[in-house]
């Protein structure tokens, strides 16, 4: 198998080349299950972290284990995460559709609405592990934005293709993209 050899935050990981389509693979970054990854890169991310903010926010699932240990970090007792589908726990859900280049049919992006109700008027940061069309970083402003949010940060472990020239985004590497 392919693999790309990537070093993030002090450490090295081969990650998989995986063909998504005909002119299309990605370099596969799966940091579930990655415990040192997840609390280095936090760390590294978390230092880049210089402006007010209320609450983190993540979309399910590969952020999670990051904005947990991003949390830790500044030793915040809470987050906040976008589901990808309701819950029969939830209260008047926001919901949006969300594509990602991984993911070939349009997802659901869920923010449930005791979560809304407690982020509104409150500035939030945006966390993901990686960022590469957009597409999931938008639908997750889009759920802040109805809640009544104030998004303030947007960061990433990781920036894919074209998003390592997006200024409005942190990240610590870029991941290229393949033919
Ligand atoms: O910028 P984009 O093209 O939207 O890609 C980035 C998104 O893709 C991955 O999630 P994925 O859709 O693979 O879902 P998962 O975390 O549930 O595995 C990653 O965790 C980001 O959320
Ligand atoms: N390279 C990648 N690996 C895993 N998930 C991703 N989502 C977007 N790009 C990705």
């Amino acid at each position: 198998m392919k693999t790309f050899d990537l070093t993030i935050a002090g450490l090295k990981r081969s990650l998989p080349i995986v063909r998504l389509s005909e002119n299309l693979a990605i370099a596969s970054f799966v940091l579930l299950g990655d415990t040192e990854l997840a609390v280095l890169g936090a760390e590294a991310l978390a230092d880049k972290i210089n402006t007010e903010f209320d609450y983190f926010l993540t979309a399910e699932a590969k952020g999670i284990p990051l904005v947990q240990c991003i949390a830790q970090e500044f030793n915040h007792p809470k987050f906040y995460v976008a589901r990808k589908s309701v819950k029969a726990y939830m209260d008047n859900p926001l919901i949006t559709e969300v594509l990602s280049i991984t993911t070939q049919a349009s997802q659901q992006l869920v923010l449930d609405g005791k979560d809304a109700a407690e982020l509104k008027g409150k500035k939030v940061i945006l966390i993901d592990d990686v960022i590469s069309t957009g597409d999931s970083l938008a639908a997750l402003k889009q759920l802040a934005e109805e809640a009544g949010a104030i998004v303030v940060d947007q960061l990433a472990l990781l920036a894919e293709g074209d998003a390592a020239k997006r200024t409005d985004i942190q990240f610590l590497e870029e991941l290229p993209l393949f033919d």
